[in-house]
Protein backbone atom coordinates (compact mmCIF):
# COMPACT_ATOMS: atom_id res chain seq x y z
CA UNK A 1 0.00 0.00 0.00
CA UNK A 2 1.23 3.71 -0.71
CA UNK A 3 -0.15 6.20 1.33
CA UNK A 4 0.34 10.02 0.42
CA UNK A 5 -0.40 11.89 3.69
CA UNK A 6 -0.59 15.87 2.41
CA UNK A 7 -0.34 19.24 4.30
CA UNK A 8 0.23 17.70 7.59
CA UNK A 9 2.33 19.68 10.35
CA UNK A 10 5.48 17.91 11.11
CA UNK A 11 8.16 18.71 13.91
CA UNK A 12 10.85 19.34 12.43
CA UNK A 13 14.65 18.89 14.51
CA UNK A 14 14.04 22.05 16.13
CA UNK A 15 10.80 21.76 17.67
CA UNK A 16 9.16 24.06 14.76
CA UNK A 17 6.05 22.63 12.92
CA UNK A 18 6.54 22.27 9.61
CA UNK A 19 3.62 21.98 6.77
CA UNK A 20 4.74 19.02 4.70
CA UNK A 21 3.68 15.93 2.16
CA UNK A 22 4.94 12.66 3.25
CA UNK A 23 4.97 9.64 1.13
CA UNK A 24 4.57 6.47 2.58
CA UNK A 25 5.80 2.76 0.41
CA UNK A 26 6.26 -0.36 1.68
CA UNK A 27 5.75 0.62 5.28
CA UNK A 28 8.43 2.82 4.75
CA UNK A 29 8.54 6.72 5.45
CA UNK A 30 9.86 7.44 1.60
CA UNK A 31 9.99 10.50 1.13
CA UNK A 32 9.28 14.23 3.83
CA UNK A 33 8.33 17.05 1.09
CA UNK A 34 8.42 20.54 2.28
CA UNK A 35 5.50 22.35 1.22
CA UNK A 36 6.55 24.42 -1.69
CA UNK A 37 6.23 21.44 -3.56
CA UNK A 38 2.88 20.95 -4.09
CA UNK A 39 1.02 17.97 -3.35
CA UNK A 40 -0.17 17.68 -6.52
CA UNK A 41 3.32 17.99 -8.41
CA UNK A 42 4.61 14.94 -6.11
CA UNK A 43 1.38 12.63 -7.07
CA UNK A 44 2.11 13.51 -10.73
CA UNK A 45 5.43 12.63 -10.37
CA UNK A 46 5.55 10.03 -8.45
CA UNK A 47 2.09 8.68 -8.69
CA UNK A 48 2.29 6.95 -11.99
CA UNK A 49 1.42 3.05 -11.62
CA UNK A 50 0.60 2.94 -8.30
CA UNK A 51 -2.44 2.66 -5.82
CA UNK A 52 -2.08 5.49 -3.85
CA UNK A 53 -3.78 6.30 -0.71
CA UNK A 54 -4.31 10.19 -0.49
CA UNK A 55 -4.51 11.90 3.04
CA UNK A 56 -5.52 15.39 3.21
CA UNK A 57 -3.66 16.16 6.97
CA UNK A 58 -5.67 19.99 6.85
CA UNK A 59 -2.65 21.30 8.78
CA UNK A 60 -2.88 18.49 11.59
CA UNK A 61 -0.53 17.35 14.18
CA UNK A 62 1.59 14.33 12.18
CA UNK A 63 3.48 12.28 15.01
CA UNK A 64 5.31 9.05 14.81
CA UNK A 65 2.85 7.02 16.26
CA UNK A 66 2.41 7.00 20.56
CA UNK A 67 3.90 4.17 22.19
CA UNK A 68 2.38 2.94 25.99
CA UNK A 69 5.03 0.25 27.49
CA UNK A 70 2.40 -0.04 30.09
CA UNK A 71 -1.07 -1.46 29.59
CA UNK A 72 -3.36 -3.84 30.61
CA UNK A 73 -5.68 -5.77 27.76
CA UNK A 74 -6.92 -8.06 29.98
CA UNK A 75 -6.82 -11.69 27.75
CA UNK A 76 -6.68 -14.45 28.29
CA UNK A 77 -9.25 -14.62 31.45
CA UNK A 78 -10.45 -11.37 31.95
CA UNK A 79 -12.13 -10.76 28.89
CA UNK A 80 -15.25 -8.92 30.88
CA UNK A 81 -13.24 -6.16 30.98
CA UNK A 82 -11.14 -6.34 27.77
CA UNK A 83 -10.05 -8.32 24.72
CA UNK A 84 -7.03 -8.14 23.06
CA UNK A 85 -9.26 -6.87 20.14
CA UNK A 86 -11.29 -4.22 21.85
CA UNK A 87 -7.81 -2.81 23.78
CA UNK A 88 -5.78 -2.63 20.38
CA UNK A 89 -9.00 -0.58 19.44
CA UNK A 90 -8.57 2.03 21.65
CA UNK A 91 -5.39 2.31 21.85
CA UNK A 92 -5.29 2.91 18.06
CA UNK A 93 -8.18 5.02 18.79
CA UNK A 94 -5.33 7.27 21.06
CA UNK A 95 -3.03 7.49 18.62
CA UNK A 96 -0.92 4.51 20.02
CA UNK A 97 0.66 2.07 17.55
CA UNK A 98 2.91 0.10 19.90
CA UNK A 99 1.77 -1.10 22.98
CA UNK A 100 3.19 -3.69 25.82
CA UNK A 101 0.77 -5.56 27.77
CA UNK A 102 1.55 -6.59 31.35
CA UNK A 103 1.33 -10.67 32.66
CA UNK A 104 -1.44 -10.24 35.33
CA UNK A 105 -4.06 -12.23 32.96
CA UNK A 106 -5.64 -15.40 33.94
CA UNK A 107 -3.37 -17.81 32.95
CA UNK A 108 -0.77 -15.42 34.19
CA UNK A 109 1.58 -15.00 31.51
CA UNK A 110 4.51 -16.71 33.11
CA UNK A 111 4.37 -19.41 30.38
CA UNK A 112 5.69 -19.60 26.94
CA UNK A 113 2.49 -20.54 25.19
CA UNK A 114 0.49 -17.48 26.95
CA UNK A 115 3.09 -15.86 25.46
CA UNK A 116 2.36 -17.30 21.87
CA UNK A 117 -1.51 -17.04 22.61
CA UNK A 118 -1.17 -13.25 22.95
CA UNK A 119 1.28 -12.63 19.91
CA UNK A 120 -1.29 -14.76 17.81
CA UNK A 121 -4.35 -13.09 18.88
CA UNK A 122 -2.74 -9.34 18.78
CA UNK A 123 -1.92 -10.91 14.97
CA UNK A 124 -5.72 -11.42 14.40
CA UNK A 125 -6.57 -7.83 15.84
CA UNK A 126 -6.32 -4.23 14.11
CA UNK A 127 -2.40 -3.90 13.54
CA UNK A 128 -1.16 -2.27 16.46
CA UNK A 129 2.04 -4.02 17.50
CA UNK A 130 1.44 -5.58 21.18
CA UNK A 131 4.72 -6.61 23.03
CA UNK A 132 3.89 -9.11 25.85
CA UNK A 133 5.82 -8.78 29.10
CA UNK A 134 6.50 -12.19 30.85
CA UNK A 135 5.61 -12.24 34.82
CA UNK A 136 9.34 -12.41 36.67
CA UNK A 137 7.46 -15.32 39.44
CA UNK A 138 4.88 -17.72 38.68
CA UNK A 139 1.60 -16.62 38.85
CA UNK A 140 2.87 -13.62 39.95
CA UNK A 141 3.56 -14.99 43.57
CA UNK A 142 6.72 -14.43 44.33
CA UNK A 143 7.85 -17.88 45.55
CA UNK A 144 9.57 -19.36 42.18
CA UNK A 145 11.36 -17.76 38.77
CA UNK A 146 9.46 -18.45 35.93
CA UNK A 147 11.76 -19.62 32.86
CA UNK A 148 13.01 -16.41 31.18
CA UNK A 149 14.83 -17.98 28.65
CA UNK A 150 11.85 -20.07 27.67
CA UNK A 151 9.89 -16.52 27.54
CA UNK A 152 12.23 -14.86 25.66
CA UNK A 153 12.37 -17.35 22.67
CA UNK A 154 8.52 -16.97 22.95
CA UNK A 155 8.45 -13.42 22.28
CA UNK A 156 8.45 -11.50 25.61
CA UNK A 157 9.65 -8.34 26.06
CA UNK A 158 10.76 -8.01 29.67
CA UNK A 159 10.01 -9.14 33.25
CA UNK A 160 7.37 -7.68 35.37
CA UNK A 161 5.12 -9.07 38.43
CA UNK A 162 3.00 -5.83 37.76
CA UNK A 163 -0.06 -5.60 40.41
CA UNK A 164 1.88 -6.82 43.03
CA UNK A 165 5.68 -5.95 44.11
CA UNK A 166 8.19 -8.79 44.23
CA UNK A 167 8.21 -8.82 48.44
CA UNK A 168 11.64 -11.09 48.89
CA UNK A 169 14.69 -9.17 47.84
CA UNK A 170 16.88 -12.15 47.23
CA UNK A 171 13.92 -13.66 44.58
CA UNK A 172 14.48 -9.76 42.87
CA UNK A 173 18.07 -10.00 42.69
CA UNK A 174 17.73 -13.63 41.47
CA UNK A 175 15.62 -12.19 38.59
CA UNK A 176 17.75 -9.67 38.03
CA UNK A 177 21.09 -11.45 37.14
CA UNK A 178 19.00 -13.73 35.17
CA UNK A 179 17.67 -10.83 32.85
CA UNK A 180 20.92 -9.04 32.67
CA UNK A 181 22.17 -12.59 31.37
CA UNK A 182 19.65 -12.81 28.69
CA UNK A 183 20.17 -8.90 27.53
CA UNK A 184 16.47 -8.14 29.21
CA UNK A 185 14.84 -5.51 31.13
CA UNK A 186 13.25 -5.93 34.33
CA UNK A 187 10.14 -3.58 34.84
CA UNK A 188 8.66 -3.28 38.71
CA UNK A 189 5.55 -2.58 40.53
CA UNK A 190 7.14 -0.93 43.36
CA UNK A 191 5.24 -1.73 46.33
CA UNK A 192 6.05 -3.03 49.29
CA UNK A 193 2.98 -4.92 51.01
CA UNK A 194 4.00 -4.41 55.03
CA UNK A 195 3.80 -0.64 54.72
CA UNK A 196 0.67 -1.07 52.81
CA UNK A 197 -1.85 -1.70 55.31
CA UNK A 198 -5.17 -2.41 52.92
CA UNK A 199 -6.01 1.04 52.00
CA UNK A 200 -7.53 2.16 48.73
CA UNK A 201 -6.35 6.31 49.01
CA UNK A 202 -2.66 7.73 49.58
CA UNK A 203 -2.35 8.45 52.88
CA UNK A 204 -3.16 12.36 52.99
CA UNK A 205 -6.11 14.89 52.93
CA UNK A 206 -8.63 12.80 51.38
CA UNK A 207 -7.86 10.02 53.66
CA UNK A 208 -7.52 12.10 56.69
CA UNK A 209 -11.20 13.61 55.70
CA UNK A 210 -12.97 10.52 55.23
CA UNK A 211 -11.50 8.74 58.06
CA UNK A 212 -9.68 6.16 55.39
CA UNK A 213 -6.37 4.38 55.96
CA UNK A 214 -3.90 5.83 53.68
CA UNK A 215 -0.91 3.88 51.00
CA UNK A 216 2.21 5.92 52.71
CA UNK A 217 4.66 7.26 49.77
CA UNK A 218 7.32 4.87 51.18
CA UNK A 219 5.56 1.40 50.38
CA UNK A 220 6.27 3.29 46.78
CA UNK A 221 10.10 4.23 47.40
CA UNK A 222 11.37 1.58 49.90
CA UNK A 223 11.09 -0.39 46.60
CA UNK A 224 12.67 1.75 44.42
CA UNK A 225 15.57 2.50 46.90
CA UNK A 226 16.36 -1.21 47.83
CA UNK A 227 16.17 -2.33 43.49
CA UNK A 228 18.41 0.76 42.86
CA UNK A 229 21.19 -0.97 44.81
CA UNK A 230 20.04 -4.80 43.18
CA UNK A 231 20.28 -3.15 39.58
CA UNK A 232 23.54 -1.55 40.56
CA UNK A 233 25.10 -5.23 41.70
CA UNK A 234 23.62 -7.10 39.12
CA UNK A 235 24.37 -4.87 35.91
CA UNK A 236 20.81 -5.17 34.57
CA UNK A 237 18.18 -2.93 32.93
CA UNK A 238 15.65 -1.96 35.83
CA UNK A 239 12.54 0.04 34.93
CA UNK A 240 10.63 1.80 37.61
CA UNK A 241 6.46 1.23 36.53
CA UNK A 242 4.43 4.37 37.32
CA UNK A 243 6.42 6.34 39.69
CA UNK A 244 3.97 8.36 42.12
CA UNK A 245 6.08 9.77 44.56
CA UNK A 246 8.55 12.79 45.21
CA UNK A 247 10.88 10.29 46.94
CA UNK A 248 10.85 7.71 44.41
CA UNK A 249 12.23 10.27 41.81
CA UNK A 250 15.00 11.78 44.49
CA UNK A 251 16.71 7.97 43.85
CA UNK A 252 15.93 7.29 40.74
CA UNK A 253 17.28 10.87 39.67
CA UNK A 254 20.78 9.97 42.74
CA UNK A 255 20.71 6.36 40.17
CA UNK A 256 20.99 8.02 37.20
CA UNK A 257 23.70 10.52 38.40
CA UNK A 258 26.13 7.59 39.20
CA UNK A 259 25.38 5.58 36.07
CA UNK A 260 23.24 3.11 37.35
CA UNK A 261 21.30 1.58 34.38
CA UNK A 262 17.57 2.55 35.44
CA UNK A 263 14.69 3.96 33.61
CA UNK A 264 11.28 5.55 34.50
CA UNK A 265 7.99 5.91 33.37
CA UNK A 266 4.86 8.48 34.99
CA UNK A 267 1.09 8.05 33.75
CA UNK A 268 -1.26 11.05 32.82
CA UNK A 269 -3.30 10.86 35.77
CA UNK A 270 0.21 11.41 38.48
CA UNK A 271 0.93 14.48 36.21
CA UNK A 272 -2.97 15.94 36.38
CA UNK A 273 -4.54 14.61 39.76
CA UNK A 274 -3.52 14.76 43.19
CA UNK A 275 -5.75 13.00 46.40
CA UNK A 276 -7.01 16.86 46.63
CA UNK A 277 -9.22 16.46 43.73
CA UNK A 278 -10.87 13.35 44.62
CA UNK A 279 -14.51 14.29 44.83
CA UNK A 280 -15.73 11.60 47.04
CA UNK A 281 -16.01 7.79 47.21
CA UNK A 282 -15.93 7.05 43.69
CA UNK A 283 -13.83 3.96 42.43
CA UNK A 284 -13.30 5.62 38.80
CA UNK A 285 -10.93 7.47 41.28
CA UNK A 286 -8.99 4.73 42.36
CA UNK A 287 -5.75 3.09 41.13
CA UNK A 288 -2.54 1.75 42.08
CA UNK A 289 -0.61 3.75 42.85
CA UNK A 290 -2.97 6.28 44.22
CA UNK A 291 -3.04 9.84 43.56
CA UNK A 292 -1.07 11.18 45.79
CA UNK A 293 -0.38 14.94 47.22
CA UNK A 294 -0.05 17.99 44.96
CA UNK A 295 3.57 18.24 45.60
CA UNK A 296 4.29 15.13 44.60
CA UNK A 297 2.71 15.71 41.42
CA UNK A 298 4.78 18.58 41.01
CA UNK A 299 7.50 16.91 41.54
CA UNK A 300 6.54 14.18 39.13
CA UNK A 301 6.04 17.05 36.14
CA UNK A 302 9.20 18.18 36.77
CA UNK A 303 11.31 14.80 36.74
CA UNK A 304 9.31 14.52 33.52
CA UNK A 305 10.73 17.56 32.40
CA UNK A 306 14.31 17.29 33.27
CA UNK A 307 14.30 13.60 31.48
CA UNK A 308 14.65 11.61 35.36
CA UNK A 309 11.41 10.08 34.44
CA UNK A 310 12.16 9.10 30.63
CA UNK A 311 8.57 8.34 29.58
CA UNK A 312 4.70 8.83 29.56
CA UNK A 313 2.60 5.25 29.69
CA UNK A 314 -1.14 4.90 30.57
CA UNK A 315 -1.41 1.88 32.75
CA UNK A 316 -4.68 1.51 30.85
CA UNK A 317 -6.09 -0.76 33.48
CA UNK A 318 -10.05 -1.51 32.58
CA UNK A 319 -12.72 -2.94 35.04
CA UNK A 320 -16.25 -3.33 34.32
CA UNK A 321 -18.81 -1.39 35.73
CA UNK A 322 -20.22 -3.51 38.11
CA UNK A 323 -16.57 -4.25 39.64
CA UNK A 324 -16.36 -0.19 40.10
CA UNK A 325 -19.54 0.46 41.51
CA UNK A 326 -18.36 -2.29 44.76
CA UNK A 327 -17.15 1.51 45.69
CA UNK A 328 -13.64 3.09 46.83
CA UNK A 329 -12.90 0.56 49.01
CA UNK A 330 -13.99 -2.65 47.26
CA UNK A 331 -13.18 -1.80 43.61
CA UNK A 332 -10.61 -3.09 42.34
CA UNK A 333 -7.68 -0.86 41.27
CA UNK A 334 -7.07 1.01 38.28
CA UNK A 335 -8.53 4.17 35.23
CA UNK A 336 -8.58 3.31 31.49
CA UNK A 337 -5.78 5.33 29.63
CA UNK A 338 -5.50 5.01 25.74
CA UNK A 339 -8.45 7.07 24.75
CA UNK A 340 -7.53 10.39 26.93
CA UNK A 341 -3.77 10.53 27.61
CA UNK A 342 -2.75 12.61 24.31
CA UNK A 343 -5.51 15.16 24.35
CA UNK A 344 -4.98 15.47 28.54
CA UNK A 345 -1.48 16.11 28.31
CA UNK A 346 -1.71 18.28 25.37
CA UNK A 347 -4.63 20.05 26.94
CA UNK A 348 -2.65 20.57 30.56
CA UNK A 349 0.53 21.02 29.73
CA UNK A 350 1.24 22.40 26.23
CA UNK A 351 -2.12 24.73 25.87
CA UNK A 352 -0.86 26.27 29.03
CA UNK A 353 3.04 27.03 27.49
CA UNK A 354 4.29 24.98 30.21
CA UNK A 355 5.85 22.26 28.09
CA UNK A 356 6.46 22.19 24.12
CA UNK A 357 4.68 19.98 22.16
CA UNK A 358 8.07 18.70 21.19
CA UNK A 359 8.50 17.19 24.38
CA UNK A 360 5.35 16.09 24.94
CA UNK A 361 5.73 14.03 21.65
CA UNK A 362 8.65 12.88 22.69
CA UNK A 363 8.13 11.09 25.74
CA UNK A 364 5.76 9.49 24.23
CA UNK A 365 7.68 8.17 21.44
CA UNK A 366 11.36 8.51 20.87
CA UNK A 367 11.90 8.53 24.73
CA UNK A 368 9.89 4.77 24.83
CA UNK A 369 11.50 3.67 22.22
CA UNK A 370 15.13 4.27 22.81
CA UNK A 371 15.05 2.66 26.78
CA UNK A 372 13.53 -0.18 25.33
CA UNK A 373 15.22 -0.55 22.17
CA UNK A 374 12.02 -0.46 19.71
CA UNK A 375 12.93 -0.02 15.59
CA UNK A 376 9.58 2.85 16.06
CA UNK A 377 9.16 6.26 17.36
CA UNK A 378 10.83 8.61 14.43
CA UNK A 379 9.54 10.50 11.48
CA UNK A 380 11.97 10.71 9.02
CA UNK A 381 13.26 9.39 5.77
CA UNK A 382 13.69 5.34 5.74
CA UNK A 383 11.70 5.32 9.38
CA UNK A 384 8.93 2.59 9.75
CA UNK A 385 6.34 4.63 9.23
CA UNK A 386 3.84 4.05 12.42
CA UNK A 387 1.98 7.51 12.41
CA UNK A 388 -0.80 9.44 14.17
CA UNK A 389 -2.50 12.24 12.84
CA UNK A 390 -3.98 14.61 15.55
CA UNK A 391 -6.42 17.24 15.07
CA UNK A 392 -4.86 19.63 17.85
CA UNK A 393 -7.65 22.56 17.63
CA UNK A 394 -11.10 20.55 18.35
CA UNK A 395 -12.51 20.51 21.54
CA UNK A 396 -14.18 17.81 22.91
CA UNK A 397 -15.86 16.65 26.04
CA UNK A 398 -14.13 13.20 27.52
CA UNK A 399 -17.68 10.57 27.24
CA UNK A 400 -16.62 7.32 27.89
CA UNK A 401 -19.81 6.20 26.29
CA UNK A 402 -17.52 6.76 23.14
CA UNK A 403 -14.83 4.99 24.09
CA UNK A 404 -13.87 1.79 22.07
CA UNK A 405 -12.56 -0.16 25.36
CA UNK A 406 -14.58 -2.03 27.23
CA UNK A 407 -13.44 0.20 30.09
CA UNK A 408 -15.45 3.01 30.92
CA UNK A 409 -13.73 3.54 34.55
CA UNK A 410 -12.07 7.16 34.08
CA UNK A 411 -12.07 9.93 36.61
CA UNK A 412 -11.85 12.78 33.34
CA UNK A 413 -15.73 12.30 32.21
CA UNK A 414 -16.88 15.53 31.19
CA UNK A 415 -13.45 17.39 30.64
CA UNK A 416 -13.09 19.28 27.91
CA UNK A 417 -10.10 18.83 25.59
CA UNK A 418 -8.46 19.60 22.66
CA UNK A 419 -5.26 17.69 20.67
CA UNK A 420 -7.22 14.24 19.30
CA UNK A 421 -6.13 11.51 17.35
CA UNK A 422 -7.78 11.34 14.11
CA UNK A 423 -6.03 8.92 12.13
CA UNK A 424 -3.38 6.23 13.42
CA UNK A 425 -1.49 4.43 10.75
CA UNK A 426 0.73 1.38 11.59
CA UNK A 427 3.48 -0.14 8.87
CA UNK A 428 2.21 2.06 6.65
CA UNK A 429 -1.30 0.77 7.33
CA UNK A 430 -4.19 2.72 8.52
CA UNK A 431 -5.90 1.01 11.60
CA UNK A 432 -7.80 3.68 12.45
CA UNK A 433 -9.17 6.30 11.02
CA UNK A 434 -12.31 8.86 12.04
CA UNK A 435 -13.05 9.23 8.56
CA UNK A 436 -12.90 7.53 4.98
CA UNK A 437 -9.95 7.93 2.58
CA UNK A 438 -10.02 8.39 -0.93
CA UNK A 439 -8.04 5.75 -3.23
CA UNK A 440 -7.01 7.05 -6.55
CA UNK A 441 -4.97 4.55 -9.12
N1 LIG B 1 -2.69 0.23 38.14
C1 LIG B 1 -3.78 -0.28 38.65
O1 LIG B 1 -4.44 0.39 39.43
N2 LIG B 1 -4.19 -1.52 38.36
C2 LIG B 1 -3.52 -2.49 37.53
C3 LIG B 1 -2.37 -3.14 38.23
C4 LIG B 1 -1.12 -2.33 38.28
O2 LIG B 1 -0.75 -1.63 37.33
O3 LIG B 1 -0.40 -2.41 39.29
C5 LIG B 1 -4.53 -3.53 37.10
O4 LIG B 1 -4.15 -4.59 36.61
O5 LIG B 1 -5.74 -3.25 37.19
ZN1 LIG C 1 1.50 -1.74 38.81
ZN1 LIG D 1 -0.19 -1.76 35.50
Amino acid sequence: MTLFIKNANVLNGQGELQMSHVWVEDGIIKEIYAAETTADEILRQYGKGHEVTEIDGEGKLLAPGLIDMHVHLREPGFEHKETIATGTAAAAKGGYTTIACMPNTKPVTDKAEVVKLILDKAEEANGVKVLPYAAITYNELGRELTDFAELKAAGAIGFTDDGVGVQNAQMMKDAMKLAASLDMPVIAHCEDDSLVVGAAVTDGEFARKHGLKGIPNESEAIHVGRDILLAEATGVHYHVCHVSTEQSIRLIRMAKSIGINVTAEVCPHHLILSDEDIPGMDANWKMNPPLRSPRDVEACIAALEDGTLDMVVTDHAPHSAEEKAKGMELAPFGITGFETAFPLLYTKFVKTGRWSLELLVQRMTADPARVFRLDTGRLEQGAIADLTLIDLNEERIVDPDTFLSKGKNTPFTGWKLQGWPVLTIVDGQIVWSEKSTTTSA
